[in-house]
């Protein structure tokens, strides 16, 4: 069956606890961010593994390469499933990131899967010319990046929906494609720029998508959820 990554975006445990009781013994595959591990740090970690969610740790890497090395050889200590750095670092921060994540796995264990951030899904084109200077179309970039993750010997890359088929030509069907920006067709986009619905990014072709407000903001979450699911299967449009 096929899920979604539920990012969850909460100032604390409580406010988790209280929207994972919508969904029963149901285990889920969860995104913990800057926000919650911030608040929470490890424990917050302990908490949802013990619960027998998979947890990709989204804490966006972007460092000399000897610091990205040490940090990630102490999340790979914590046993996650999925961590992340910014491509943007170059490829010996990406390449230092893999070993320090192969270092710090246990015995016995599997290294978490490990992916670029090519341009956040907030980010324009426009925006992305004017004010970081890069002159090339955002497609080039993120594909660029990509291939750069792909080198480094990532798992592969955190993009939009929207550059998908371009980076599987390039990179292969085996590369990872994780795609945050989903939407439901009447939700409100917010700071997101790139977005598509779970039914696009099943026919683009994502690895993962990654949801967050539309499932957490929801009224209802547990059916918001159910919503997202059949359209990320392909049961419903
Ligand atoms: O790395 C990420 O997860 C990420 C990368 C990116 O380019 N865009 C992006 O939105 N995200 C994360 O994906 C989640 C999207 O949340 P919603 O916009 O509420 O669905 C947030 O937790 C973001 O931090």
């Amino acid at each position: 069956m096929r899920t979604p990554i539920v990012a969850l975006d909460f100032p604390s445990q409580k406010e988790v606890e209280q929207f994972l009781a919508h969904f029963g013994e149901e285990t889920l595959f969860v995104k913990v961010g800057m926000e919650l591990f911030y608040r929470e740090g490890t424990s917050i970690i302990n908490y949802l593994k013990e619960q027998g969610h998979r947890i990709f740790l989204d804490l966006k890497l972007h460092d000399i390469p000897n610091t990205v090395k040490s940090a990630m050889r102490n999340l790979a200590i914590l046993g996650v499933d999925m961590v992340n750095v910014h491509a943007a670092g170059g490829t010996n921060m990406m390449k230092a990131a893999l070993e320090g994540l192969q270092e710090g796995t246990p015995e016995g264990k599997e290294r978490p899967i490990c992916i670029a951030v090519t341009q956040l899904t907030s980010t324009s084109e426009e925006v992305m010319q004017r004010e970081l200077w890069i002159e090339k179309s955002l497609e080039e970039t993120v594909l660029h990046y990509a291939k750069l993750a792909q080198d480094s010997g990532l798992d592969g890359v955190v993009c939009s929906t929207l550059e998908v088929p371009k980076i599987r030509e390039a990179c292969g069907e085996d590369f990872v494609t994780v795609t945050p920006g989903i939407r439901m067709a009447d939700d409100n986009v917010d700071d997101q720029v790139r977005i598509a619905t779970p039914a696009r990014a099943r026919e683009l072709g994502s690895t993962y998508i990654v949801v967050g407000r539309s499932i957490t903001k929801a009224g209802q979450p547990l059916e918001a959820y159910k919503k997202v699911t059949q359209q990320w299967e392909g049961t419903t449009v």
